[in-house]
């Protein structure tokens, strides 16, 4: 190689170099009025979506990873596929179809999200939550998350049902919460209080109904923390989630519920306790994704019955 074409190949490699230094510069000082869907964004996705139905359902539901058995209590089930939805992101976990579902449970219009975004996935939070503002521009007030989580505390069993009291939003309060960025008041207010945010009268009712059902036995109620994943937690760092007072861990349903706040919607949360967290430093136990799908599949039709009759009564 000649001593100019090593230049040249130094110099372009220099080259590269700084474009790179300079993206991830402008990346670093990215204004955050710019970041996210706008009102107009939201409300046009909303329009779109709504197309496909004459239903306007009040009731929506986010179900969680395994959790789409649900979507099996719908009668005469209007599906859109998320893909065909301009600018809404993709599905990639499995447990997690990736479609809304319109339709009517006994009668009552509801609207099913098969498929919900994980910060882990990649998504920016701001994204992992933006359906929420979708489902409230659609009409929806009352907001039904579900999740698969892992049982931190040790009177809990695997199976067991965990109604939400309250949550810690782990990655919120490390920096990372869901209504950071620049804030249009056309979805709430910039400032806005968490606590509180799971509605005592649905959690009563859901108990209610589970009992009534014979499930009083694997029912709890309790507080879910959030972490980011997509790693399962160490068994140390389990201990210091527990010691934080939570009941139960997962990587969701924190920022839905937040942004549901932020849009004044009613919230309900509900927790599949799908494996027991090991608190045991030095123990070989590893959970794996197919051990929360199993679960999840194995109390479907639980689920589904107290469903049933939960959608009908609110
Ligand atoms: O929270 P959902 O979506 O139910 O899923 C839970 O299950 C997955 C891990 O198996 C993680 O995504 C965790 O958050
Ligand atoms: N151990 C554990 N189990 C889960 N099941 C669903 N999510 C989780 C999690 O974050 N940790």
């Amino acid at each position: 190689m000649t001593r100019s074409s090593l230049d040249w190949k130094f110099r372009s490699s220099e080259n590269l170099r700084f474009e790179e230094r300079k993206q991830r510069m402008a990346a670093i000082n990215t204004d955050l009025s710019v970041i996210g869907y706008t009102y107009e964004d939201i409300q046009n996705m909303a329009q779109s979506i709504l197309k496909n139905t004459e239903l306007r359902p009040k009731i929506g539901i986010i179900c969680g990873t395994g959790l789409g058995g649900i979507a099996d209590i719908v009668e005469n089930p209007i599906t859109v596929s998320y893909d065909t939805i301009k600018g809404f992101p993709v599905s990639t976990v499995k447990g997690h179809s990736g479609k809304f579902v319109f339709g009517t449970i006994k009668g009552k219009e509801v609207l099913l999200m098969m498929g919900r975004f994980h910060y882990y996935e990649g998504y920016p939070m701001w994204k992992v939550a933006m359906p929420v503002r979708v489902m409230k521009a659609m009409g929806i007030e009352v907001l039904l998350l579900t999740n698969a989580a892992g049982g931190l505390n040790q009177d809990y069993k695997t199976g067991d049902i965990m109604i939400l009291k309250d949550h810690i939003d782990l990655p919120g309060l490390t920096g990372e919460c869901v209504l950071i960025g620049k804030n249009d008041e056309r979805f709430g207010p910039r400032f806005v209080a968490t606590n509180g945010a799971y509605d005592v009268e649905l959690g009563k009712k859901f108990l209610q109904i589970a009992t009534e059902l014979g499930h009083g036995s694997i029912m709890r109620e309790g507080i879910y923390i959030m972490i980011g994943g997509p790693t399962f937690s160490s068994a140390a760092e389990a201990r210091v989630l527990r010691m934080f007072g939570a009941d139960a861990v997962g990587m969701s349903t924190v920022p839905e519920s937040v942004v549901g706040r932020h849009s004044s919607m009613k919230i309900f949360g509900v927790s599949l306790i799908t494996d027991m967290v090991d608190l045991d430093v030095g123990s070989q136990f590893q959970v794996t994704h197919e051990d929360v799908l199993r679960t999840a599949n194995e109390r479907a039709l639980i689920l589904q019955d107290i469903f049933v009759k939960f959608v009908q009564q609110i």
